[in-house]
């Protein structure tokens, strides 16, 4: 039975033109990084079906290019290498003498598009165009310029491809939605207090309300989501490239839990600042040993010692932590003498008996045996729990110089929600979505600010995101980001705030539509993660892709979630998306690895498949030669809580 997939998927043949590569003495980086792109699914649905790699030969170029198109099974070819001025420079030549049309749009699209990053660009020659049903693509040779000429074309790609394989119905639809996003973007040119901005940098507080957004157009609006389908780890590697450290700040170690230190902290002095005594008992001198010593006196922590210098046959009294007077070398413990004589009904201790031979040093922490002085005691970078709080406590810092942690604004959207003490009318639903967040966020020691709840409306929605970054660094939104009418979160952001939306799909379940923008404002870079509303789609897209942006802006140096292997406790159907299986994740006595239970039904709905779930098991994508996993089959799994 053949898998189902979602989307078509593009059957690329990759063709590296090298005679470095060929010759093994290179490594073929731009092969192997654009199959890397498409097997990611990064720009289109993608699959790599070929990929070889040949000399700068005109006939070995033809030869693989011919029996590539002809095989019927390819519908792109992307060759890469060879389209410079050097003499063995031969891909375009060899390219054009097997094309039946050319295509120069797309040489012009790459080209004009490289010369914004170099004026090298000018020297490139790709030659694209059609053999059959294949599209043929030259990419320059480095796997950099690779990568951004695919970008450049990689939006015109699923649709040439589905004008060369006559998928009508397709072609259709990529027809009515370029009209509409002509159509909004005509819309978006008329913007005028937007366009007195810089292109790039929106200001935060002109336009709030006043949304560009046209709701109305029901039936003209979008019947296939323009956002192309990104893999998991794309979209993490996208997040976490986005979100940048922030600036540092002066604060009391009171309040430094849970942020990262920019500096050094070195100890000012020793500690113990005195030699202590680890025990209760007696300071003696060592050469003594066993017998009898007069008590001179004590020496309680913190008290001021009653005696002067300990000299042999003597002994003081000494309590825990207590310094030890000089002369003494050694401590005994309580348990380790007797009392010889009294004096005053027991409230004088005149003579005790040493039971055992003392060493020289038993039982005293020297001088800085703890923390010597000036000794580094946190390096920059560390991140400051509970105990670097005590450190930072007994070495008597109290400023440190800290990375500062980013505010976290929290909204949730939809026209059904209220707050949940309120008394649910017909069409009603609880809000559980922002407290939940709140909750996690504030699990991970994150600023957060309650925006509350706001309509589906494009007003209310561009009102409540430009409050939000006035406030916070990052924005997380749930709801409104799938297909539906009033789902108009990615309008707003992209006409009214003039955002880049990195991805608005992700190849997972739950979470597909998950949203992810950056927008350029006066005050700094803004975040917003526009997580879909299904409650478990929420929680489980905060895990993969908030946290871990939370993480690395606030200079953690491991921002991505932990993965371990462990052993499903049960038999699963593979999904069509990776799926992110809720799980009870625990170790069984004498297994070697821990065993994921599930908590039940996986609906996106279901709120009750992430309770007591401290794992994402992550399981593959369903196949023609895998459609399920038997129980104690080994996965990968994202701890999200308490082991
Ligand atoms: N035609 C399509 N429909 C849908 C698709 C699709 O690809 N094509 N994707 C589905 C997937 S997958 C998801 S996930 C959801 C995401 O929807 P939205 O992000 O647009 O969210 P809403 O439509 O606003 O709400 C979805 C669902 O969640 C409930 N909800 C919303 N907010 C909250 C909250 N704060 N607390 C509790 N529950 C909340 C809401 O009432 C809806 O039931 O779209 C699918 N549809
Ligand atoms: O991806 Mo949605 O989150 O399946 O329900
Ligand atoms: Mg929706």
């Amino acid at each position: 039975m053949a898998s189902k997939v979602e989307v078509p998927c593009i059957k690329v043949a990759i063709l590296t033109v090298s005679d470095r590569c060929h010759a093994k003495k290179a490594e073929d980086k731009s092969g192997s990084k654009l199959r890397q792109l498409i097997s990611e699914n990064i720009f289109f649905p993608g699959q790599v079906v070929h990929q070889d790699c040949v000399p700068d030969e005109v006939n070995a170029i033809k030869e693989k290019l011919l029996a590539w198109a002809d095989s019927k099974e390819v519908d792109l070819i992307l060759t890469t290498g060879g389209t410079g001025f050097s003499p063995r420079d031969v891909t375009p030549e060899a390219t054009r003498e097997i094309l039946d049309r050319e295509a120069p749009g797309l040489n012009i699209a790459m080209v004009t598009s490289s010369l914004e990053i170099t004026p090298l660009a000018m020297l490139s020659r790709p030659s694209c165009g059609i053999r059959g049903g294949t599209l043929i693509v030259n990419l320059p040779g480095s796997s950099k310029a690779a990568t951004e000429c695919l970008r450049f074309v990689a939006g015109a790609l699923p649709h040439a491809v589905d004008l060369l394989q006559g998928r009508m119905d397709t072609v259709e639809v990529t027809h009515r939605e370029m009209q509409v996003a002509v159509a909004m973007k005509e819309v978006r040119d008329k913007a005028s207090p937007l366009r007195e901005a810089p292109p790039s940098v929106t200001k935060p507080h002109i336009h709030r309300s006043n949304s560009l957004v046209d709701e109305t157009q029901v039936a003209n609006r979008l019947r296939k989501s323009p956002f192309p389908m990104i893999s998991v780890a794309a979209a993490v590697d996208i997040v976490l490239k986005e979100a940048d450290m922030l600036n540092t700040h002066v604060i009391s170690y009171k309040d430094a839990l849970g942020h990262v230190l920019a500096d050094d902290v070195y100890a000012k002095d020793a500690l113990p600042p005195f030699p202590a005594s680890v025990k209760d008992g007696y300071a003696v001198v060592a050469a003594d040993g066993a017998g009898n010593r007069k008590v001179l006196g004590h020496s309680t922590a913190g008290s001021k010692p009653d005696f002067g210098e300990v000299i042999p046959g003597h002994c003081i009294r000494i309590s825990t932590g207590a310094p030890v007077p000089k002369g003494a070398d050694a401590v005994i413990e309580v348990e380790q003498t007797e009392l010889v004589k009294s004096a005053d009904e027991g409230r004088t201790e005149l003579e005790v008996k040493i039971l055992h031979p003392p060493t020289i040093g038993q039982d005293i922490r020297p001088v800085g045996c703890d923390i010597k002085a000036n000794n580094k005691v946190l390096s920059a970078q560390s991140w400051i729990g509970p105990s670097e709080v005590g450190l930072l406590a007994t070495i008597g810092v109290t400023k440190v110089k800290v990375y500062k942690k980013p505010v976290v604004a929290i909204v949730s959207t939809g026209n059904e929600l209220v707050d949940p003490g309120v008394q649910l009318k017909r069409g009603q639903i609880r809000d559980s979505n922002r407290c939940m967040i709140e909750s996690l966020l504030e699990q991970g020691n994150f600023e957060v600010i309650d925006m509350g709840i706001i309509k589906d409306t494009p007003g209310s929605i561009l009102e409540a995101l430009t409050n939000a970054m006035e406030k916070a660094d990052v924005v997380v939104t749930t709801g409104g980001v799938s297909m539906g009418e009033k789902d108009l979160l990615k309008q707003v952001l992209q006409i009214d705030l003039r955002a880049r939306i990195h991805f608005g799909r992700v190849f997972m379940k739950p979470g597909k539509p998950t949203t992810f923008a950056t927008v350029n404002t006066e005050i700094g870079k803004k975040l917003f993660f526009c997580l879909p509303g299904n409650p478990v789609s929420a929680m489980v897209t905060c895990n993969l892709y908030v946290v871990p942006a939370l993480r690395k802006l606030s200079s953690r140096l491991r921002a991505r979630n932990t993965i371990i292997k462990a052993k499903l406790g049960f038999t699963i159907d593979l999904d069509p998306r990776p799926e992110y299986h809720r799980a009870i994740v625990s170790w069984v006595e004498g297994d070697d690895l821990p065993v994921g239970e599930t908590t039940g039904v996986q609906d996106s709905s279901r709120l009750l498949s992430t309770r007591s779930a401290n794992g994402l098991l992550l399981l593959p994508a369903k196949t023609d030669e895998q459609a399920s996993l038997p129980a104690g089959h080994v996965v990968d799994c994202m701890i999200i809580g308490r082991m």
